[in-house]
């Protein structure tokens, strides 16, 4: 695409969009603008990924239509109220944020006509396997809001959804890898602790996670079933789901996610 696109935070999250749309071909590295205040970061993404990185947003502005809000919730009205006047009616606000509703962009700004797409992706975007939900608010057409979903689904799977939803996919999928990615370790850890080397473990716990779900996809069984595979009578894994469902592994799995959608919500309230 020769179109330009800008980012605004050149993080941990806008790397991973900037690793994975490069990686897809939607964008050229020469079309990716970034405004980062950290000179650490911009000389960083300037070496790696062949971004444009720039101090000041004002280019942004200047050369894109399509704008990623990437900096954290609580930066967002101090960046908002800093760009008031660069914020134009050919803009597209792409934000990533946590929490934060469409709403605190039109309020913040004082521009009831500005387009805001909001957007919960993921860091598997870095590798193509992203999963991202987008809500846009009335301001937004469909062709704008296809743009968007193209930059989405060149890292991933994309769902559009009611903005109501959004803190539950922020609990779900946008928090998501910090809980699998603990599971694995716990895993790696729990292989280590029975005897197999730490690389033996790694790549034996990798492929079970990702074989499990290879299975789960092109079965289309539900899991318990699945599971029911697993079980023989009497044999280890059943003992050890006794173990699971003593601590009450479902409940802590759904009370965690509960947690960071009501983290979620809290993130849009506080600002
Ligand atoms: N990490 C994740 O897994 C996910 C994150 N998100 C959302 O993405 C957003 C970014 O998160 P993440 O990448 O993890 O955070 P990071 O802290 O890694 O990135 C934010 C970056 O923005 C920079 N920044 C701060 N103020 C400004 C400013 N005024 N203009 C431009 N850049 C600025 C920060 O610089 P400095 O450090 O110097 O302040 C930092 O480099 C958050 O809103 C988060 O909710 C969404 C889904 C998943
Ligand atoms: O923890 C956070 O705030 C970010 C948002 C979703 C995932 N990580």
């Amino acid at each position: 695409m020769s179109q330009k696109i800008g980012f605004i935070g050149g993080g941990q999250m806008a790397e991973a969009l900037i690793k994975g749309i490069i990686a897809s071909g939607l964008y050229k590295e020469e079309n990716i603008l970034v405004a980062e205040p950290n000179s650490f970061r911009r000389d960083h993404l300037e070496s790696n990924y062949a971004v444009k990185a720039y101090y000041s947003n004002l280019p942004i502005f200047e050369n894109c239509k399509n704008i990623i809000l990437a900096v954290k919730p609580q930066t967002m009205k101090t960046l908002l109220e800093e760009c008031r006047e660069r914020v134009q009616i050919q803009h597209i606000l792409i934000s990533i944020a946590a929490g934060l509703p469409i709403s605190f962009y039109i309020d913040t700004l004082g521009k009831p006509e500005t387009k805001v797409v909001r957007v919960m992706p993921n860091t598997p975007a870095l590798v193509l396997e992203g999963a991202s939900a987008l809500s846009r608010n009335r301001n937004v057409s469909d062709s704008e809001l296809h743009e968007a979903e193209e930059i989405f689904m060149a890292v991933g799977e994309v769902v559009i959804l009611d903005e109501t939803h959004l803190d539950a996919v922020t609990g779900l999928s946008g928090s998501g890898p910090a809980y699998v990615f603990s599971f694995v370790e716990a895993l790696i850890d729990a292989g280590v602790k029975s005897g197999l080397t730490r690389a033996v473990s790694e790549k034996l716990a990798l492929q079970t996670v990702s074989g499990s779900v290879k299975l789960l996809r092109e079965s289309g069984e539900h899991p318990a079933a699945l599971r029911g595979m697993v079980t023989s009578p009497g044999g280890t894994a059943i003992t050890a789901l006794h173990v699971l469902e003593k601590v009450g592994f479902h409940g802590i799995i759904m009370d965690i996610v509960e947690s960071a959608v009501n983290r979620s919500k809290q993130l849009g309230e506080a600002q």
